[in-house]
């Protein structure tokens, strides 16, 4: 299958702070997640996606534009849909008024329309009965899910989402996830996660960000692979270790070079991307 985002070499600095160093990757139909940990450069990422912001140096093309020129940028702004960490909500709004409000934004002026565009979506993600409802009166993942639809408008190809799941309780989390897998049935998604259970369940590729620059891209199964035979328990705290832990029963849990006889166990996609960023530790000065 085509790709519908291909980015090469991209940069962005923010001051000192190297946000994106030379990241390059590709994305098809389908779910794609993005892990990181604090700071790693997953929002500044999606917000040059977004046409939010502009890259220093490097190559995008989204949906065969190139958002570097202004009519590039309009094109994708056209095709996108977009839902940033802290979207803004206006809290007396109801859900049907703000998704309303985001259409008129996307320049949707025929009201009859919008109006039914707005029922949509809200129905796509199961929030039509609470339509009425003033966004203050929402919960956390009610709210997500009004984000989610202000984001589906107009069916974009292209759906670009910054921690759509943070704050969810467990059963939120995985009413949203059911509905990301079905979205990504017949588009482009992208999103950014601390949770690698997210990536588990829905994503079909996975890029790794770190310190700016991408450590891994490709399956999640790969992921797990690459603690193959690299995670171990013990009841002592090992010496040599990339990272330990003790877990709940008291014993140590560790990931990097076994020692001989170690008590080998099957690694999770949290051990493979532990495996990744922690040979890589943090640096203060850059
Ligand atoms: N507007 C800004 N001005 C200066 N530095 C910034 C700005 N935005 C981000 N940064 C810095 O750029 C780096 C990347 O930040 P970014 O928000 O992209 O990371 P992130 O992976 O999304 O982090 P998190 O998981 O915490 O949301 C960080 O060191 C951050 O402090």
């Amino acid at each position: 299958m085509e790709h519908t985002v291909v980015a090469s070499g991209l940069t962005l600095h923010y001051g000192s702070t190297r946000a994106l160093e030379d990241v390059g990757f590709a994305l098809r139909p389908g779910t794609t997640g993005l892990l990181g940990p604090n700071g790693a450069g997953k929002t500044t990422l999606l917000r040059i996606l977004a046409t939010a912001l502009l890259p220093r140096s490097g190559d995008l093309s989204i949906l065969g534009y190139d958002p570097a020129t202004p009519e590039g940028r309009l094109a994708v702004r056209r095709r996108l849909g977009f839902l940033p960490q802290n979207p803004g909500y206006y809290a007396h709004f109801t859900a049907f008024d703000f998704v309303d409000y985001v259409a008129i934004l996307k320049e949707m002026s025929d009201r009859a329309s919008r109006r039914e565009e707005v029922r949509r979506v809200l129905e796509q993600v199961g929030l039509t009965a609470d339509a009425g409802k003033r966004l203050r009166t929402l919960s956390g993942g009610m709210r997500q899910r009004v984000g989610l639809a202000a984001a589906l408008i107009g069916d974009p190809p292209l759906l670009i989402l910054d921690e759509p799941t943070v704050g969810l309780d467990p059963e939120q989390r995985l009413r949203f996830r059911e509905l990301l897998a079905e979205l990504g049935e017949t588009r482009t998604v992208l999103l950014s996660t601390h949770q690698t259970e997210d990536v588990i369940m829905v994503c079909q590729q996975v890029v790794v960000l770190h310190q700016g620059r991408v450590r891994y891209d490709g399956t999640p199964a790969d992921l797990t692979r690459l603690a193959h035979q690299r995670v171990w328990l013990s009841d002592a705290r090992p010496e040599r270790m990339l990272a330990s832990w003790r877990a709940g029963d008291g014993r140590y849990r560790s990931i990097g070079d076994p020692p001989p006889d170690a008590e080998l166990v099957e690694p999770t996609i949290e051990d493979g991307y532990l495996t990744l960023v922690e040979a890589h530790p943090a640096v203060t000065s850059r």
